[in-house]
Parts: structure tokens; C-alpha cells; sequence
């Protein structure tokens, strides 16, 4: 689908490529050691490293064609989020609070006699009902009830010791920065009232301080599973492997319906032999300052990677702010030192901003946009006038609103493909361009941002390319073509979404 472009991508990224070997093999203090075994390695397209900087991560063993599934596995665990609604321990769908049903045997809430989830280990597994069954739910504290599911993923994995010794081991194995995690004022102390205190007053028998390591498993392991404001979460035996990266090279999907939950990791672009295979730990459409204390706070390590170390951010300037001076772009002097100031970078401009001033109006600004309702295309438009003079229109702040626009133009009420009129139409395409020339850098290759702005929906199963939503001109400097086309009335439009949805239906869709 995004061949021809992606090539051309592929040759600049050459060099790119290449740089996470090169982080890898030269940071200081390194030992690098293959743990894969040699039957793995015949069959796998990765193998494992270790470096001391990262622990174990992998890295292509061949050449890796973008698109090439690289792992595709079933998951160990599988568990509610924390902090998720009172939903169904089978399927994970959200409960309705007053019409409650519970599981015949442990009466814990199910939603429906039939879940495809009962009896699955993904799901409410025999084991998982017989251990509940003697902690009925008190169904007079629905908040009781809704805090007591954050000890529940914890459990079940706790459950796999006796239930599933392979499993267990294998989760076991994995990383649960417990000592970083003990030094911190936040989460230590949670888990032990909501995760260890909730599991002893059970009376469930597990030391302490196993539990613990289970939570950290979990926090610094588990994937979201089941989309956007997803209510699960699952730990996979070899997908944790993967490093982090601000520019990832992988996608990963998972599939709910299939057994075991299984996650597939894709190429989202080609590696040659010995590129690291990343996964990006933080949203890739945030500036360096935001992904940063994000991976600090959630994954206990600070991030350095190409785009974190450079100011610019590979070019895409996605912090910039606008300098009031010059009109230039205001960005930090060190992105990797977040107390140092932030500094035009035009060179007879010698405007700069205290780290803490930053700080505060990048707040503030934070603030405004989270206000701004999700499907509330003004605002998000306001935003971006509002903050003309403040913001580049490359910021981070100015992409997200962006994108919400790239998705809302054409879906939402008064904004409907089908009604809306040329002047939207072009800003829709203009919109999808700007965001294309940032992800093109940020996510590259087959990528869920790149094709959801490439693509637009116009029906339930079709979709047509955003650009050929209206023609235009490419000749003599991108004038509009004088002819019919120019205006396109809302029958000529009709006609041609009704032609596309006929040719286009069978787009070709990354699987995602
Ligand atoms: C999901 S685990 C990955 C597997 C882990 N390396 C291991 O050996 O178990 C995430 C942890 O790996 C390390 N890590 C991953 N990517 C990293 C990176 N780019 N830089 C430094 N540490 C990284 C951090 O310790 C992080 O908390």
C-alpha cells in the first residue's frame, strides 16, 4: 500500500537504520552477549541481545522486509487494566452497574451465562472461579468492588504458579525494576494497599514481596490489549522483548477472538541484519519533554534515542515553540538535560526561555487543549488560530489537533463526507499532508497514524486515499484546475465517492 513512497524512505533511512546498532554497540560500559540458542535462531528472524544499558532486547537476525510478521505468539496472562470500570471478567466489556450479572459459581460479575471468556485462561478461567468463589463480591460497594479489580490481573498471574508452571516461569523471567520501583513515593505504597493488602485480606496466601515483583512485571511488561480504550491488559513471552524506541520499527495488533489472545508483531519497516526491533513505550505525536517523563514515570529508565537527543527531533521540530522575538523556532538547547534553557535557533536571534518557564506555559497550553471535547471540531480549529503566534505549526500541540481534525472532518455530525463543502475538503487534505510530512519521520512504514491519514473511511468496509477526495491541479504551481472540478458541487462529489466506493472497496488494509 505504501510502497513506492516507503522505498524512497527506505534508502534515506539508510543510515537511520543503523543508528540503534551503533547506540547500542558503543554506549559506554556495554557487553553485548547473544542468549538466543541455535535451534531458535534457525527459525527466528530475530535473536536476543543483552546490553547493560537496555537488559535483553532483540535485534533483526536477517534482512526483515517491512510488513514481515516477526513475532506472533499467545498470551501468558491476560487481566483487567487498572483503574477499568466494572466490567466482565470473561470478555473485559464494560458492566452495566444496575443490571449486574454474576457468574453462577463465584458470583463475581460475568455478562452473560455465555461469555466467551468462562473457562478461558485469557478470561474467567475454572481456576481463577474457584479461588473467587470464596470472596464473594459485596455488590453494597461498587467502588470497593471496582478497586478491587486492580488485584485481580496480579492474582491471576499469581494463580499460573500452580495452575500453569510454564507460564508462570516464563513471566517470571521478566523484568520488574522492584528496586526502582521500592525508591519511589508512588508506587510502592499503592500496590501495597490496593494489589498486597486487598490479596491478604483474601486470604490468599502469597509473600509480599512476590507480589510486588508481579505488579512491577506487569507495569513495566504488559501490553493494552483490545483497542482504544482497551479495559485489558496481557503479558506475551517474547514480545516484551522488544526495546524501546521513539521512532519505532515495529506495530503490533491483537486478536480477541482468536485462543490465546495473540499478539502479532509486524515490520512497520525493513531492517537489515542486527537493527534493533522497537516498539515505541510512549505516543509518538508528543514533544521530547512529554515522551520522556512518560517513560521515566511508567517504564523507570530515560530515554536517549536519536530523536530524544536531537533538538530538532529528526527534523520534524515537533517542540518548537514560536520566538517572539524573530518569529523563528524557539527549541531546547539540550533535550536530554530538561532543566537547561531553551533557545532560538536562528543565528543573529539570541532569544532564550528558562527551562521552568517552558515548563509552565507548556502546561498551560496542555491544559487548554485537554479541555477541548473530543469531537469538537471548532475548538480544536481555535486552538490552532489561537496559538499561531506561540506554537509552530510543527508542535506536537498543533499535530495532535491536527489529526483529531484529519479524523473528524468527514465523520462527525455537520462534518459528514458527503455534505461537506470544497473549502473543507481541502483543509481536510492540507491537514492530512502537514501530519504526513511529520509521520513520515516519527512513526515511518506501515504505521497506524500514517494509515489512518492516508486513507479516509467513506463507508462501513470502504476507503479511498484522503487526497483523492477532491481533484486538484498539479501543474503550474498547484493552481486549481479551471474547469468543472474547480468547485466540485455536492452531486459531482456524491459521484465520485459512489465511484470509489465500488472501485475502492477492497483496499488493501494493514492489519491493524
Ligand atoms: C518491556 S522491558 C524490555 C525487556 C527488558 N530489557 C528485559 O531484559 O527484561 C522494558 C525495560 O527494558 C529496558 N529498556 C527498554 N528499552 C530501553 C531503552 N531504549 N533504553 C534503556 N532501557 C530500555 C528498561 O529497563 C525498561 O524498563
Amino acid at each position: 500500500m505504501y510502497k513506492k513512497g516507503h522505498k524512497k524512505k527506505q534508502k534515506k533511512r539508510g543510515k537511520s537504520d543503523g543508528r540503534n546498532k551503533e547506540n547500542i554497540l558503543h554506549s559506554d560500559k556495554e557487553e553485548i552477549e547473544e542468549v538466543s540458542t541455535a535451534d531458535e535462531k534457525k527459525s527466528l528472524c530475530y535473536e536476543i541481545k543483552y546490553s547493560d544499558v537496555m537488559g535483553r532486547y532483540i535485534v533483526a537476525a536477517r534482512d526483515i522486509k517491512a510488513g514481515e510478521i516477526i513475532i506472533e505468539e499467545p498470551a501468558l496472562a491476560v487481566g483487567p487494566c487498572t483503574g477499568c470500570a466494572l466490567i466482565c471478567l470473561g470478555c473485559y466489556r464494560e458492566i452495566d452497574e444496575n443490571n449486574i450479572n454474576k457468574c453462577k459459581n463465584c458470583k463475581w460479575p460475568v455478562c452473560s451465562g455465555s461469555c466467551p471468556g468462562q473457562g478461558k485462561y485469557t478470561g474467567h478461567s475454572t481456576y481463577e472461579c474457584e479461588t473467587l468463589r470464596s470472596i464473594p463480591p459485596d455488590y453494597s460497594k461498587l467502588e470497593d468492588l471496582r478497586d478491587s479489580y486492580q488485584a485481580l490481573m496480579p492474582l491471576r498471574c499469581l494463580l499460573l504458579k500452580k495452575a500453569d508452571p510454564p507460564k508462570w516461569q516464563a513471566l517470571s523471567a521478566m523484568e520488574a525494576h522492584n528496586e526502582l520501583r521500592r525508591a519511589r513515593g508512588d508506587i510502592w505504597p499503592t500496590n501495597e494497599k490496593n494489589v498486597v493488602q486487598r490479596i491478604k485480606s483474601w486470604g490468599l496466601e502469597y509473600d509480599p514481596e512476590e507480589i510486588h515483583t508481579v505488579c512491577g512485571i506487569l507495569e513495566v511488561n504488559a501490553f493494552e490489549v483490545g483497542g482504544s480504550g482497551a479495559n485489558a491488559r496481557a503479558l506475551y513471552d517474547r514480545a516484551y522483548l522488544l526495546a524501546h524506541d521513539c521512532t519505532p520499527s515495529t506495530t503490533h495488533t491483537d486478536s480477541e477472538r482468536t485462543p490465546g489472545r495473540p499478539i502479532t508483531v509486524r515490520a512497520s519497516i525493513a531492517h537489515k541484519a542486527g537493527d534493533l526491533i522497537s516498539l515505541c513505550y510512549a505516543y509518538t505525536l508528543q514533544g521530547t519533554l512529554k515522551r520522556r517523563e512518560h517513560i521515566k514515570h511508567s517504564k523507570f529508565f530515560w530515554c536517549s534515542c536519536r530523536r530524544c537527543a536531537d533538538r530538532a527531533e529528526l527534523g520534524t521540530s515537533a517542540s518548537a515553540f514560536r520566538c517572539p522575538r524573530c518569529a523563528g523556532a524557539v527549541l531546547p538547547e539540550r533535550p536530554l538535560q530538561r532543566d537547561q534553557p531553551w533557545a532560538c535557533t536562528r543565528d543573529h536571534c539570541h532569544y532564550t526561555m528558562p527551562a521552568a518557564a517552558v515548563h509552565l506555559l507548556l502546561q498551560r497550553l496542555t491544559d487548554e487543549y485537554d479541555q477541548i471535547d473530543a469531537n469538537d471540531v471548532p475548538g480544536f480549529e481555535n486552538f490552532l488560530h489561537k496559538y499561531r503566534n506561540v506554537l509552530l505549526p510543527s508542535h506536537y500541540l498543533c499535530l495532535s489537533a491536527k489529526h483529531s481534525l484529519s479524523q473528524l472532518y468527514g465523520k462527525v455530525t455537520d462534518y459528514m463526507i458527503h455534505e461537506m463543502p470544497d473549502t473543507e475538503l481541502n483543509r481536510k487534505i492540507d491537514i492530512c499532508r502537514d501530519l504526513m510530512k511529520v509521520f513520515d519521520v516519527i512513526e515511518p512504514g506501515y504505521s497506524r497514524l500514517r494509515d489512518s491519514t492516508v486513507f479516509t473511511r467513506i463507508g462501513p468496509n470502504s476507503r479511498v486515499r484522503t487526497s483523492a477526495l477532491i481533484r486538484r491541479s498539479h501543474g503550474g504551481g498547484r493552481k486549481r484546475r479551471p474547469e468543472k472540478n474547480q468547485n466540485m458541487g455536492a452531486d459531482h462529489r456524491q459521484d465520485i465517492l459512489k465511484r470509489a466506493l465500488t472501485k475502492s472497496t477492497q483496499l488493501r488494509r494493514i492489519k491493524s
